[in-house]
């Protein structure tokens, strides 16, 4: 069988981080390939190189054995590979026709605006993407974005598609939508490349997978030759047992209480209660309202009706630093925009909530901040130079271990998280999970937020929404199959 994609020996330099020491890969034509790795093993980093984003220092790619085009000539690399990254490249404020023909209008120099969005229809309709071509980018949903992403990809001629964690914020019926998408485009001939940190995934979707640890190729194999904990085990360079939920009894005084809480279009008529000591997950899917409630707990939003108690405070609706003030830590779900400052370094962002009382009369003693941001370094395995590193040079995964760390840094009484293992490898998985029951076993209250069933058997309970309701408030012990069934509104 023919390799359509391969890069050899590719080593990619960082000042002092090796982010590619000598790694390889291989993808054979028409071939779902899974590319995985701990958090910071690389897969990003030649992601940027088998795009023609960056150029290696060392090494070659090829497309179907012939070298790669210069890196300058962007015509050239559109026409082989196209990425559809878990943060969009479309643009918001155009509409899904501009979208599809932006760095392409010039072909006739004039633009004609109709015919462009009749030939943007067209292409819609050839791919089977049922997305309006007048509609504004900006007002599509997360699948409906990376459906037009996918289209563009096809219609430059590209046979290669690299689908960069393209689940991440695709719920339970949105990811199978996109598998069955991903299946007839492979029985179209489509070579894809499938990053995620969702092994099951990889198993359902993939023939091949190559597994990167520190910069390194370590093995490639058929996913069916390789059996689920010898791949942890090729990730980690260790055995790695499955995390085990703790079990505690919830004390009796409430941390955080939201009353008759609603807000239009979003969710409405909500009580929750969470005690010290407890965890208490909130599940539905993307349209449940449950993203949109903990961003209010936390004052992210400002809700129509109701309150919010923090630790016996009152707290102004919409003042996020109100809530933290009132005792509540949290981790946000768009950790780009309200996660972390990109260019502070490491400790900056992680001792952020700190920093009024780390030192007296508001200043803050550099050797204290440092000591903690390295204590948080070591207990995350946040892997980074120092705590002097910018953010912005992490791996996607790493900074969300800061976005969490900044969360937990104040021993906070109260903690609300979203998403918080969504883009971390399975060993950090374990890690942040663990945090949060230790800080539940210091006393704090959690409410966790999650579209992942095993983030969720950590809960003492779970609220499960549809459409902007609480409709079960179901106690541990639930069956993968029950829950599901719950969010998707088929049970009550
Ligand atoms: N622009 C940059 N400047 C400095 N270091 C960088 C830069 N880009 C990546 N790195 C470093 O290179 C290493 C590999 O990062 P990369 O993003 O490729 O990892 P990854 O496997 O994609 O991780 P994740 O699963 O967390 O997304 C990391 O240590 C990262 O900090």
């Amino acid at each position: 069988m023919n390799v359509h994609v391969e890069a050899r020996d590719v080593v990619k330099r960082f000042g002092p981080t090796t982010a590619l020491a000598g790694a390889k890969i291989a993808i054979t034509e028409g071939e779902t390939h899974a590319l995985v790795g701990r958090n910071g093993a690389g897969k990003s980093t030649l992601v940027s190189i088998l795009t023609g984003l960056q150029r290696p220092d060392e090494g070659e790619v090829l497309f179907a054995g012939q070298p790669a085009p210069a890196l300058a000539d962007r015509d050239a690399w559109r026409r082989r590979v196209a990425c559809v990254y878990q943060k969009s490249t479309i643009i918001s404020a155009l509409t899904v026709a501009e979208n599809l023909f932006l760095n392409r209008q010039s072909e006739k120099n004039v633009i004609n605006w109709r015919a462009l969005a009749g030939r943007a229809r067209e292409l819609l309709d050839t791919y089977e993407v049922d997305v309006d071509a007048q509609a504004l980018a900006g007002d599509l949903s997360v699948e409906q974005r990376q459906l037009v992403e996918i289209a563009r990809a096809l219609s430059f001629g590209a046979r290669f598609i690299i689908l960069d964690e393209p689940t991440a914020r695709l719920d339970g019926p949105a990811i199978e939508r996109l598998f069955t998408r991903m299946r007839s485009l492979r029985e179209q001939g489509v070579t894809m490349m499938y990053i995620s940190h969702h092994l099951d995934e990889v198993y359902e979707i993939c023939q091949s997978v190559t597994v990167f640890r520190d910069a390194r190729h370590v093995t490639t194999r058929p996913v069916a030759d390789l059996p689920h904990d010898e791949l942890v085990a090729a990730m980690t360079g260790e055995a790695t047992a499955v995390y085990e939920a703790r079990s505690r009894t919830p004390g009796e005084s409430v941390v955080l209480s939201g009353e008759n809480l609603g807000l239009a279009g979003r969710y409405s008529g909500i009580d929750i209660s969470v005690r010290s000591g407890e965890v208490v997950g909130l599940a539905g899917s993307a349209s449940s309202g449950k993203v949109g409630l903990a961003e209010t707990l936390v004052g992210l939003r400002r809700a129509d009706t109701g309150t919010v108690t923090v630790n016996g405070t009152k707290v102004t609706p919409g003042d996020v630093p109100a809530a933290m003030k009132a005792g509540l830590g949290f981790v946000p779900e768009d950790r780009h925009h309200e996660g972390f400052v990109p260019l502070l370094s490491v400790g900056e962002n992680a001792t952020f909530p700190i920093a009024r009382k780390l030192g007296r009369y508001g200043l803050i003693s550099p050797s204290r901040r440092r000591a903690t941001a390295e204590r948080m370094i070591d207990s995350l395995d946040i892997k980074t130079e120092g705590p002097d590193q910018p953010v912005a040079d992490l791996s996607g995964g790493n900074a969300q271990k800061v976005v969490f760390a900044r969360a937990l840094v104040d021993d906070p009484t109260v903690l609300v998280v979203i998403n918080p293992t969504a883009g971390v490898d399975v060993k950090a998985k374990q890690a942040l999970l663990g945090a949060v029951e230790d800080a539940v076993e210091r006393g704090a209250g959690a409410v966790l937020v999650s579209d992942e069933l095993d983030d969720l058997r950590i809960c003492d309970r779970v609220l499960v929404m549809f459409h902007g309701r609480v409709v079960k408030d179901v106690p541990r012990g639930w069956t993968d199959h029950e829950l599901v069934a719950v969010m998707e509104g088929m049970e009550e």
